[in-house]
Formats: structure tokens, C-alpha cells, sequence
């Protein structure tokens, strides 16, 4: 995705008067691809949107469309279409006339128009509502006119602004494989804004992490999820556990040094290991091992082993929770069997699923052997 690039975004800067929203954004999109924007609330998506919409100018950088510049156009000139998280319908038309709206502000005929409504009502299911007001209709039923209304107009790039975000959770798994399944259908290209994870990972061949107002990285959902780029993107996609540990690192190697909160260790990392020295480890609460302390096993390898006990265990379905206290922060970590509170435990974690970065110089905001409580199993190796 370069030269070819449908859409492309060069060094854009955006915001609200003095306030500098969105900062040297490049992306380059493909004819016929959907991107999510995902990121935390406030991070910038929505103004990234209107900025591709032409609904707020950017103070620097250009936006162009299949090779054409169109950063100073007006909305209406640029061959996109905008689904709001509102939705925006007319409350007064009925669910037909709001869809045909683009269509008679383009002046097209009424006849026309007509055969265009009906196209739409049959492509997104709603026969026979045409002559409903949106407030006769359902969430997801307002959701399919907003979106018929902007595919009515043929765009050559559909702006979703979390439409979804009004719809209850079960419409919501539906409605996201139906616009994603008519997207592939139409082969519109898609900008999709979401603070959905699940939903930019399943919708999107290609996700951008926004964090305040840059982007954090910019790859398929399974690259974003198995080689997050940074501590920020690996906590955003759910390695949300952190632990502190001391490294020498070579090339892939990592050697981990056993400390108050961990055994010693050395791994060997499907991808370049960082620097030396202190380091953040983020893994996710699935795919760990929770073994007894008490009980030997041999250790086999390719995992870091952290010391810690059991503070809590619930069943939210599937496996147990457990709350792992490990050092002065706790760790989440799910297997199929309970072990019960008080419990001093070894949480094994993969290399597979361990994330590694360097520690921030104000520490990571995670488990901290300085403050172990005295009566820790952490604490009990350390005075051994
Ligand atoms: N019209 C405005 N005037 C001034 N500041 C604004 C305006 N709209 C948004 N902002 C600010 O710009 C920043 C980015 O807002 P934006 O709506 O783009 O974020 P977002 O990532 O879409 O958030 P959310 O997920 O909550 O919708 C926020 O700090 C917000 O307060």
C-alpha cells in the first residue's frame, strides 16, 4: 500500500483553535479496503473523520483521492459518504425520503430517485418501512436508513462515525457482520470509527491505533494483537497484566534474572528483544499456566515464572479468574481449574503471549517488588 494508495493522508495536522488535535498523520488506504480507527475516547478519531469528510480543515497536510488533491474541496465535492453516531435522520420524513435525501439535493429525478430508494431498501432489509418516521422504527432499523442514505448517493468512500455504538449489545454482533459483509459486497472503501476492540478486529482488514492525536501503530488485526508496537497498543489490546523484570538482552535472547517477583529465565522471542536492563512485561490473563508453588515441576523453558498468591477467584463463565498478587500490583489470570484464595502460586507465562518493553523511566505502572508486602510469598524468596 504505497504509490497505489486510494486514500492517502500526508502529514496532516488538525484541531479546535489553538488546540492541536491530530498530529502528522500519514495513512495510506487502499481502493476497497476497510480501516478501523480505533483508540481511546478523546484520542482524536472522530476529528481524523471529519477531516476526511471535509467537515474540519487541517492546519497542514494534504488529503487526495485516487490521485486527486482534495484537502481544500467542500464535503459534498469529495466523493464520500458519513454515517454519524446519531445517525442524523429527519424525524419529520419517513424512512424513504430521509434516504433519498442526497439523491434530491443532487437533483436527480423523482423517478429516479424512487428506484434508488427502493435499491437501497432491498440491499440493506427494509422492505416495507419505507413509510415509516424514524421514531417508528428500531435502533438497528434507524442504523440501516442512516446507512442507505449514504450508500444511496454511490460514494466512492463511506465514513462510519461508531454507528453502532446506540445499538444493544446483541443487535450490535449482527449489524457488525452486515456492514462488514455488504462493504465487501459494494468493494466501498471504508473508514470505520470505533473505541471497539472486538468490533475493529473482526470488521477491518487493517486497523490505525490512535493515541493522542498520532498514530501508534497501523497494521492487520492479528499483527496489532500478536506484535504490539509499544506498551500503550499492547494495553490497549488487552495485555493488560504488567510486571517489572531485570534482562540481559541479545538479538532475540532475553536471560531474565530471578528476582523477589520471578524465577530466572531465558527466552528466546519470535522477534527482536529490547535493550537490556529494565524492562515492562505485558501478557494477557488467557493462555497462562497457575500452578501451586508447593509443587515441583521441571522447569522446561520458553516462560517467565512469577511468584505470587491467589487474592481472589471468580467464574465469569468459561474459566476461573484468578486475582494473582504478585509484588505490591496483581495480575489476572484465567485457567480452567479454581485454586482458592491464599494460595502461593508460580503464574507461568508463555513467551508466545509475553510482550516486552523498556520500563519508562518513572517505572511501569504494575506489580513493584520494592513495596512487597511483608508476608508475600515474593517476600518469603527474598529472605530464604
Ligand atoms: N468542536 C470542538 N471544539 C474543541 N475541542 C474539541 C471539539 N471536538 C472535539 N474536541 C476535542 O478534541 C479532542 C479529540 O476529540 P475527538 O472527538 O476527535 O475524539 P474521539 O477519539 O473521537 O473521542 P470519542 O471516542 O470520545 O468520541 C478531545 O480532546 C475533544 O475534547
Amino acid at each position: 500500500m504505497s504509490d497505489d494508495a486510494y486514500l492517502s493522508l500526508k502529514d496532516i495536522d488538525a484541531g479546535y483553535g489553538r488546540t492541536r488535535v491530530l498530529e502528522g498523520i500519514d495513512l495510506m488506504i487502499g481502493k476497497g479496503e476497510f480501516v478501523a480507527l480505533l483508540g481511546a475516547s478523546g484520542c482524536g478519531k472522530t476529528t481524523l473523520l471529519r477531516t476526511i469528510a471535509g467537515f474540519a480543515l487541517p492546519s497542514a497536510g494534504s488529503i487526495r483521492v485516487g490521485g486527486r488533491d482534495v484537502t481544500r474541496l467542500p464535503p459534498d465535492k469529495r466523493g464520500m459518504a458519513m454515517v454519524f453516531q446519531s445517525y442524523a435522520l429527519w424525524p419529520h420524513m419517513t424512512a424513504a425520503r430521509n434516504i433519498g435525501y442526497g439523491l434530491r439535493l443532487k437533483g436527480w429525478r423523482r423517478e429516479a430517485i424512487a428506484a434508488r430508494v427502493a435499491e437501497m431498501e432491498a440491499l440493506l432489509g427494509l422492505g416495507g418501512l419505507g413509510g415509516r418516521k424514524p421514531s417508528e422504527l428500531s435502533g438497528g432499523q434507524r442504523q440501516r436508513v442512516a446507512l442507505g442514505r449514504a450508500l444511496a448517493v454511490d460514494p466512492d468512500i463511506l465514513l462510519l462515525d461508531e454507528p453502532l455504538s446506540n445499538l444493544d449489545a446483541r443487535i450490535r454482533l449482527t449489524v457488525r457482520h452486515e456492514i462488514r459483509a455488504l462493504q465487501q459486497r459494494l468493494g466501498i472503501t471504508t473508514i470505520h470509527v470505533t473505541h471497539d476492540r472486538e468490533e475493529a478486529m473482526v470488521m477491518a482488514d487493517r486497523i490505525v491505533i490512535l493515541d493522542k492525536g498520532r498514530i501508534a501503530q497501523l497494521g492487520t488485526p492479528e499483527a496489532i494483537y500478536t506484535r504490539p508496537a509499544s506498551a500503550f497498543v499492547a494495553a490497549f489490546m488487552g495485555a493488560e497484566n504488567v510486571v517489572p523484570l531485570d534482562a540481559a538482552c541479545s538479538g532475540h535472547r532475553v536471560d531474565i534474572a530471578a528476582g523477589p517477583l520471578n524465577r530466572a529465565a531465558g527466552l528466546m522471542l519470535d522477534r527482536p528483544a529490547p535493550p537490556s536492563g529494565r524492562l515492562e512485561a505485558r501478557f494477557r490473563s488467557e493462555r497462562l499456566e497457575l500452578r501451586r508453588l508447593d509443587v515441583q515441576s521441571a522447569a522446561d523453558g520458553g516462560a517467565i515464572e512469577l511468584i505470587g498468591r491467589v487474592e481472589a477467584v471468580v467464574y465469569p463463565g468459561g474459566e476461573w479468574r484468578h486475582t494473582v498478587r504478585i509484588g505490591d500490583g496483581s495480575v489476572l489470570v484465567d485457567c480452567p481449574e479454581a485454586l482458592p484464595p491464599g494460595s502461593d502460586v508460580l503464574v507461568r507465562v508463555p513467551a508466545s503471549g509475553l510482550f516486552l518493553f523498556a520500563a519508562p523511566a518513572d517505572g511501569p505502572a504494575g506489580a513493584s517488588p520494592s513495596a512487597a508486602d511483608e508476608n508475600s510469598p515474593a517476600r518469603e524468596r527474598l529472605t530464604a
